[in-house]
């Protein structure tokens, strides 16, 4: 039996509910985060929390506890659940308000902690590699809603996750509006040419994710070149290799996009060793839930 954290108790998922007025419900107006633990340790919590209020400061939505508070109530949920390996789903919400628009009639932000078991991608997908497309979904521009801003408001992730499932596949990746890459509909995209790496900035408009941030880490200990720098369809179909990385993918390798195979066609040797690193990681980067 699950408990959820809400706005300072613990409720049992069956009355883990929020108002039909809630602007999170309505209008998809709040901000998330999504978290693993692995063997009992909150891989990269204080990044997360730091992205969440970020997030939440530029839609100017006030989190009602301080990043130490809710750093403690996020240890204290997943100890209250008794998982060693598990996904937490932070959400942020405005909260009730009026059956219009407006964030200044909210005046109860919701606080919710979920903890639960994680779902990954199937084993095999990691050994053989993914096959994915992309799609003319294009990723929010960063002068609309800012693809930094980890919001309630994934209709840009879910159209695209719609064209990969249409497609048969299990991700695509969009374009921006200038026709880079920019990321897949729920991870960062990396790709090898020669031996050195690159991975889109900030600017192109993705989310500065946390995996991708320890996988920078990681390439900078383990002496890869990283550039991020701008690239095309035609550059990911040219390279050597291309990998996602995200809470939920992890490092996954992709051998195919668009019917053209990356590399030969399987997963390369830099991916491979990189996903390795990261397993080592995820055990000791972080916030360790017990004693
Ligand atoms: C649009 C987007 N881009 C990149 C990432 C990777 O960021 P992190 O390395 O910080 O996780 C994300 C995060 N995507 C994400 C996070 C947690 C769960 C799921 C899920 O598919 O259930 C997806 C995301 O939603």
């Amino acid at each position: 039996e699950r408990w959820v954290y809400m706005n300072g108790e613990y409720r049992r998922k069956a009355e883990a509910t929020v108002s039909v007025f809630d602007h999170g419900f309505l209008y998809g107006d709040g901000v998330f985060e999504g978290i693993r633990v692995y063997e009992g340790n909150v891989f990269r919590l204080r990044e997360h929390l730091e992205r969440l209020y970020d997030s939440a400061k530029s839609i100017l939505l006030n989190i009602p506890h301080s990043i130490d508070e809710l750093e403690e109530a996020v240890v204290e949920a997943v100890r209250k659940n008794g998982l060693y390996n598990a996904y937490i789903r932070l959400v942020v919400s405005r909260g009730k308000g009026e059956l219009c628009l407006d964030p200044a009639k909210c005046a109860d932000p919701q606080m919710i902690i979920i903890v639960d078991q994680v779902k990954m991608f199937p084993q095999k997908l990691y050994d053989q590699g993914l096959k994915i497309i992309t799609v003319p979904t294009r990723r929010n521009i960063p002068d609309a809603l800012n693809p930094k801003i980890k919001s309630l408001n994934y209709l840009n992730n879910i159209l695209v996750k719609i064209e990969a499932n249409q497609a048969g596949v299990s991700e695509a990746l969009m374009l921006n509006s200038d026709g880079y890459v920019a990321e897949g509909s729920g991870d960062n995209i990396f790709i090898a040419k020669g031996g050195i790496l690159y991975t889109p900035p900030g600017y192109v408009g993705a989310l500065d994710g946390i995996t991708r941030r320890a996988i920078l880490d990681l390439c900078d200990r383990l002496g890869y070149e990283v550039k991020e720098q701008p690239f095309t369809r035609h550059d990911v179909y040219i390279a050597d290799e291309c990998f996602l990385t995200g809470t939920a993918a992890e490092v996954i390798a992709v051998v195919e996009v668009d019917g053209r195979p990356i590399g030969n066609g399987q997963p390369g040797s830099i991916s491979r060793h990189l996903r390795k690193e990261f397993r080592k990681l995820v055990t000791v980067d972080g916030v360790q839930v017990y004693p």
